[in-house]
């Protein structure tokens, strides 16, 4: 079954149809080319279901674990006493899955807070390391009501201890000392004998309570740890929830007959098929939903860290529907024949304010007139991937009939084994980065020699 993939049939439904020649022509694969990839990545399907019996890849049994909620429940609980904003301090994957999370319950979009966020404290994030925001920011902030938890599963990343020392100057400054444990909160990896962690000395010498990041699961594959699950819970999200969704992605991997019942693996193949065998070389990960707009940013760490070595690897792109047809879609439609796009669209006919038939005739709009934003939506969100198709560019769809924990949850595991499975494919080691040691090696000596 390439159309319509079952996945775990209640969340959401991806097709690559507008991906084979059948619907694009050409440029699309051909069924007998299409199946071939689907034979070849068959094995590491099999492979990853051995991973879940042994353990070996902690990710697939994060959904069984619960003491990690009950103690980052219980961490939240002691944090947010007496706070009206949290900071949330880490960068890359020690932010990207919490802030898919927080923005999945309305974060950074003006005006949206879901139910379960009012009257909790403000969630703020600062994933990038900028002199000027840091100071303004702690400036700026009433650091008696403001809490910081800070993430590093190395504990050793220099934007984030430069963040956390400077947070932690800015509250004994405010003659707050005494105070910093019940301020202050990191996640980090247990002690390692051997490994120092400047997070753990530093944050122990002032007795701040810690979580520990999971040691199995490395920073952008940790959304479904406490690393992600923590912002989810600070804004009002259920993360038991979040993790069923995710469930149900490996109870489908353990079901699946074959690759091609097994959307991820779907998935995974078409984008490597597509790469090798029609020389695409761009990614792009298109939500149609405010509520979804970091996951794309999510993905493009995920896609771009996991797969990017030995000279393999194709360009995550993020973008936002509808907003992005009037900024990128030109070039997806009618630029060099090097994108792929994903295109998640959530359910939204009948919802939102309904466009005053009157006003729209006298705006010209007629078209408009009775419908609902959501309906508009809806229509834009299937006429893309249509028009795409026409233009003889591949296209996956992946539907969304309710917007909820559980479907978060499940979308992010589905990219996540989806991006795993990429990787063996491609015969790269999707867990490490190598590559970015050398940038940092460098600050280093700069800062070294002071410059
Ligand atoms: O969680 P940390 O150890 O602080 O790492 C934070 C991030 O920085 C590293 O340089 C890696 O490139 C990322 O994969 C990682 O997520």
């Amino acid at each position: 079954m390439q159309d319509g993939q079952r996945h775990d049939g209640r969340t959401f439904q991806q097709s690559i149809a507008g991906c084979l020649e059948g619907a694009i022509g050409e440029y699309g694969l051909a069924p007998s080319v299409h199946s071939a990839w689907l034979d070849r990545i068959g094995p590491h399907v099999e492979t990853l279901k051995d991973d879940y019996r042994t353990g070996k890849l902690p990710l697939l049994r994060i959904a069984d674990e619960d003491q990690d909620i009950a103690d980052a429940e219980a961490a939240y609980a002691r944090l947010s006493q007496g706070a009206k904003t949290i900071v949330f301090f880490g960068t890359g994957g020690s932010s990207l899955g919490g802030e898919l999370f927080a923005q999945f319950a309305g974060w950074n979009i003006a005006g949206v807070a879901l139910p379960g966020q009012r009257n909790r404290p403000r969630t703020r994030f600062y994933a990038n390391l900028d002199g000027g925001t840091l100071q303004s920011v702690l400036q700026s902030l009433d650091l008696p009501t403001t809490r910081f938890v800070v993430t590093s599963k190395s504990g050793g990343t220099a934007e984030t201890l430069a963040q956390a020392i400077a947070a932690l100057t800015a509250v004994k400054a405010a003659g707050l000392e005494a105070e910093i444990p019940k301020l202050f909160l990191g996640i980090t990896e247990p002690d390692k004998p051997g490994k120092a962690n400047g997070l753990r000395t530093l944050f122990s010498k002032f007795s701040i309570p810690m979580l520990e990041h999971h040691t199995g699961i490395g920073g952008r594959f940790s959304c479904l740890t406490n690393v992600g699950l923590m912002p989810a819970i600070a804004r009002g999200l259920d993360p038991r929830a979040i993790r069923a969704g995710a469930k149900g992605v490996v109870d489908a991997l353990l079901e699946s007959s074959g690759p091609q019942d097994f959307a991820p693996a779907v998935g995974a193949a078409t984008a490597v098929a597509l790469s090798k065998e029609k020389g695409i070389s761009t990614l792009v990960m298109m939500p149609y939903a405010d509520r979804l707009g970091r996951l794309a940013a999510w993905f493009v760490q995920l896609w771009a860290e996991s797969l990017g070595k030995g000279g393999e690897g194709t360009t995550p792109l993020g973008a936002l529907g509808p907003l992005d047809q009037h900024s990128q879609l030109q070039l997806f439609m009618d630029g060099p024949r090097d994108h792929y796009l994903t295109v998640v669209r959530v359910a939204s006919q009948g919802v939102g304010p309904r466009i005053d038939p009157d006003l729209a005739r006298i705006a010209g709009a007629d078209m408009l007139g009775g419908h609902t934003v959501g309906d508009i939506v809806s229509a834009q969100s299937h006429a893309v991937p249509e028009a795409l198709a026409r233009a003889g560019r591949p296209v996956r769809t992946i539907d969304i009939a309710k917007l909820d924990e559980k479907t978060i949850g499940a979308l992010a595991m589905h990219f996540m084994i989806e991006t795993i499975l990429a990787g063996r494919l491609l015969g790269v080691d999707p867990f490490d980065q190598p590559a970015v040691e050398l940038a940092k090696i460098l600050t280093k000596e700069r800062l070294a020699k002071g410059a």
